[in-house]
């Protein structure tokens, strides 16, 4: 039995998740969780192999906080990655928001709750069709569906996804909100087990570069050592190391395993110049293809 800490039921990583693991698979045993620091926790103190971390979205970019967490607060090496489209629903009680004509009521709701990013997504949408409500901020998608459930008759919706809405009795009172059609979220599976469930012909490794303090040229530096072994990047990304304003830390996604000659040259090149290297994981990278789902 493989165990599995998540956002609670029903949210896009619950979907996400359940795409990678196969939905029918009754080897893998779920515990859900309300805050993402508590499904890093989960597994960063023993309690399950692994963890469901949302980490970048098409539209909103990085998850800030969870790179974070990845980052600062746990040490739980990458052991998958997929991408997951994440199309999200407005989702409330029919018999309050709906008119008699069974057209969406705009002006009966009063506050619209979700995840941050799965808010983030639909801005556009809020602008245009409610601007006039409360935005409120909560742990997941299923989480802000079962908010709006415990709380009838106060003119309150959530964004989120079609199986919370049926989990929780209620409608979903308009589809696909996201601004932008193509949106899909990149997961990550965090643990210190291998995963061994599915195969995938493409891998990836994260490293975490920290530059030598006043050391002109070291980005460039590091950029070639990968660039003259034609050594491709799908990802560079700078986040503040906290310890001093200025200092940042760089965050780079490479499309080949560790395994790879080339790889660990490269990287030893990168410390040689006074650089520290830290990886975070070298993982199959899975594409979403409809088929499996
Ligand atoms: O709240 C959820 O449903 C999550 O799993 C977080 C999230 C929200 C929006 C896109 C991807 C993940």
């Amino acid at each position: 039995m493989i165990s599995v800490a998540c956002l609670t039921k029903g949210s896009t990583s619950d979907e996400a998740a359940k795409y990678l693991f196969g939905a029918h698979n009754d080897d893998i045993n779920y515990t859900y969780h309300r805050m993402i620091a508590d499904v890093f926790l989960s597994t960063a103190e023993g309690r399950t192999d692994y963890a469901i971390i949302p980490i970048e979205n098409t539209i909103d970019g990085s998850v800030s906080l969870h790179t974070d967490w990845l980052v600062d607060e746990v040490n739980l090496p990458i052991q998958a990655e997929w991408v997951y489209p994440s199309i999200q629903n407005l989702i409330g009680s029919s018999t309050e928001l709906l008119d008699d004509a069974g057209g969406l009521a705009y002006g009966r709701i009063t506050k619209v709750m979700s995840h941050p990013v799965a808010m983030a997504q639909c801005t556009q949408y809020l602008k245009r069709h409610l601007p006039h409500a409360e935005l409120e901020h909560v742990g997941s998608t299923s989480e802000a569906v079962r908010i709006v459930r415990d709380n009838p008759g106060l003119g309150w919706a959530a964004i989120g996804q079609v199986t919370a809405a049926a989990d929780n009795g209620l409608s979903v009172l308009e589809t696909a909100v996201t601004d932008h059609d193509n949106n899909f979220t990149r997961f990550l599976l965090v643990g210190d087990k291998p995963f061994t469930v599915r195969e995938s012909a493409a891998h990836k490794t994260s490293i975490l570069i920290t530059m030598p303090e006043d050391y002109p040229g070291a980005l460039h530096q590091v950029l070639s050592a990968f660039s003259w072994r034609r050594i491709n990047l799908s990802r560079i990304e700078s986040r503040p190391t906290k310890k001093k304003l200025g200092n940042y830390y760089f965050l780079i996604d490479i499309e080949m395993s560790l395994d790879t000659v080339l790889l660990p040259s490269a990287i030893a090149e990168i410390e040689a110049i006074g650089c520290q290297v830290r990886v975070l994981g070298s993982y199959p990278s899975f594409k979403y293809e409809t088929a499996g789902a």
